[in-house]
Parts: C-alpha cells; structure tokens; sequence
C-alpha cells in the first residue's frame, strides 16, 4: 500500500471515530501516524527524477517566505515586483518550473522570497511538481498562499484541499501557542488556561509524529488539535480587474491581503503583513563603550535564543560564549 492509501485509511478511521473523550487519545494516535505518512510524502522519491531539479535552494537571509498557488495567479510577477530578481511571468500556466529565489530587502533585514511553480490538484498526492512545491513550502517560515481575485471562490476550496493534505492549514486563526524547540530536556508542557477540546497526551503524540522529543511548548488559548500547526497568509492578487464591492469584501477576510500587481497596489502593505507574521526581531550588536551600529542589525524569529544569535554570527561563537548583555527596547 502507497503512502496516499495509507493516509487515506488513516483518515477514514478518523471519521469514522466518535469525538469524545474516551476516543480522544486514539484519535491523538492517529493524527500523530497522519503526520508520520505526510512527512514521508514530502521527503524526496529518488525515482522521481535527478536530484537538484532546482528545487534544493539553499536558504539565505533572516527567514524564507514561500509563494504558493494554483499556476498564473501571478506569483513570478509579485516576485519580480519585491526583489531584485526577474523571474519569467508569462499568460499560460506553468511558465515557472523550478523554485526562484529573491531577497526582499526591508527594515535592514534580508527576506527571502521563493517563487515556486503553480500547484495542480493531486498536488499532494504527487501529482506535477506538488511534492516538491509543498516541500520547499514547509522550509519556510511562512507561505504566501497566492490566489487570482478573478477566479471563483471555488480555487480556495481547492487548494484548501491540496495544502490540508500535507498538513498546511489555510486560512485560520494563529494560536497563542509559544512553541521552542531545544537540543536536550525533553518536552517541557505549560498552559495558563484550561484545555477542553484537546490535551496534553495528545499534543505531546503529536509532537512525537513530528519527531519532536525536546521543546518547551506553551499554550495560552483553549486550542483544538488542529490547530496546533502553521503560519500563513491569504494573497489575492488582480484586484485591478474585480469591482470594488468585490475587493472590498476580500479585503475584509481575516488573514487576507489583496493587491495588485500590475498596478502596485498594496505591495508595501504585504510585505509589512510579511514582517509582521514573521515575528522579527533585531538585534544590534555592540562593542563595549561604543554605541551600536544601527544600520546592519542580526534579524531573528522571536523566540530565538542566545545561542541562535551566536550561531547566526559565526559557528565559533557559541563554544567560546561567557554571557551577554541584553537590552530591550520595546519602540520600534
Ligand atoms: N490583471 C492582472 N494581471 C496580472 C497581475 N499580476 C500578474 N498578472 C498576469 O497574470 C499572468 C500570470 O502571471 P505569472 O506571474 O506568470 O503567474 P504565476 O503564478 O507565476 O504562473 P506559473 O508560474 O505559470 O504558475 C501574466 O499574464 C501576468 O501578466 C495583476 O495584478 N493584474
Ligand atoms: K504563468
Ligand atoms: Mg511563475
């Protein structure tokens, strides 16, 4: 049996489970054996094809952000519109067949852009070059889901369909969960308010499906299992070529954006949108006696620990490393 069937069987169980209370650890169980099959569904079929077909981009800058959607909803176009690089845009789909990277220069730190190439439906189940699209898109620190303002709400579904098949959850709310991984120490759980529609032994079965045996999780709302994962944001772009009632109402769904970007409209707007799911922070190093160099700050995630920082300066930092002084300012 392929990974898909298997997943599919996994899936059937699921739904054919009563959600309760009783059920609610052997429900954890087979989420956590989902996340084990669509994990093996995004490494790498050697059979598929020679290695490098141009989608092992190496990360570079303070955080990746992919760009996915369905083929010629413009996302080579937004990628040529925010970095320096030309990536080929033309009116037939899959024009773009490999992943392009670009670097979006902003408050002094270096994002990187990666156009990929549009999704078909199968997509998650190997279909085009789905598997390695939504690959790259889980290297990101968040995805851009790009969609065409022209085309009807029915893409949505679709796609919604595709990305939740590989675990990419479309369109919801993000948790307040703090969620750090460690190198040691096991898995440390903490919640300030009471969990009613999951629990800890179903989170920590998660957390082992994802191989995850040492973070500090901590979650402060009253979350569902599903929404344990994923960070990401609703693009619609064209919204030169809808009425205004139309964009109007797009532009009132939650973690959505609309643009343009044939007429420029509202690309800052989404790369401050970007910045701010990010969650950066910026760290000015300084010497002792002197000010900061405020013009070239280390850009991390929030959360980033000491030891990121010195990793990030150099490799021989953090073996070497006594302490540090940290100032805090909150006014960006
Ligand atoms: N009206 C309008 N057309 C746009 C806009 N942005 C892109 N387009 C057009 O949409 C078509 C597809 O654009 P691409 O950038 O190639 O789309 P893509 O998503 O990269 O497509 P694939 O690589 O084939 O998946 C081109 O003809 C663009 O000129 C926009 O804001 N408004
Ligand atoms: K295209
Ligand atoms: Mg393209």
């Amino acid at each position: 049996m392929g990974v898909v069937e298997k997943i599919k069987e996994v899936e059937e169980e699921m739904a054919r489970t009563q959600k309760n209370k009783a059920t609610s650890y052997h429900l954890g169980l087979l989420k956590a054996k989902l996340a084990r099959y669509r994990q093996q569904l995004l490494e790498p079929q050697t059979k598929s094809g020679p290695a490098g077909t141009g989608f092992d981009v190496q990360k570079s800058g303070d955080a990746r952000v992919a760009l996915i959607g369905f083929p010629s909803v413009g996302k080579s176009t937004l990628l040529s519109k925010l970095t320096h690089t030309q990536s080929e845009s033309a009116a037939y789909e899959f024009t773009t067949l490999t992943a392009i990277p670009g670097v979006i220069e902003y408050q002094g730190a270096n994002i990187q852009l990666l156009d990929l190439p549009g999704i078909v439906e199968g997509a998650s189940q190997g279909r085009g070059r789905g598997r390695q699209d939504i690959a790259a898109a889980k290297t990101a620190d968040l995805i851009v889901v790009m969609l065409d303002a022209t085309k009807s709400e029915e893409q949505r579904r679709l796609l919604e369909i595709e990305l939740d098949a590989v675990g990419i959850r479309l369109n919801k709310t993000k948790p307040d969960v703090v969620f750090k991984k460690k190198t040691t120490g096991g898995i440390t759980f903490n919640t300030t308010v009471k969990l009613t529609k999951t629990d800890e032994k179903t989170i920590r079965t998660i957390l082992a499906g994802y191989k995850l045996h040492n973070c500090d999780v901590m979650i402060r709302e009253d979350i569902t299992t599903d929404e344990f994962i994923d960070v990401l944001i609703d693009v619609y772009n064209k919204i030169d070529s809808i009425s205004l009632e139309m964009v109007d109402k797009l532009a009132r769904t939650p973690h959505t954006v609309v643009i343009s970007c044939e007429m420029d409209l509202n690309l800052d707007y989404l790369v401050d949108r970007m910045w701010e799911e990010l969650n950066m922070v910026k760290i000015y190093t300084k010497k002792r006696g002197a000010h900061p160099d405020l013009t070239d700050p280390v850009c991390m995630r929030k959360g980033a620990t000491i030891e990121n920082v010195c990793n990030s300066i150099h490799r021989s930092l953090a073996p070497n490393f006594r302490y540090a002084l940290v100032w805090v300012s909150y006014l960006f």
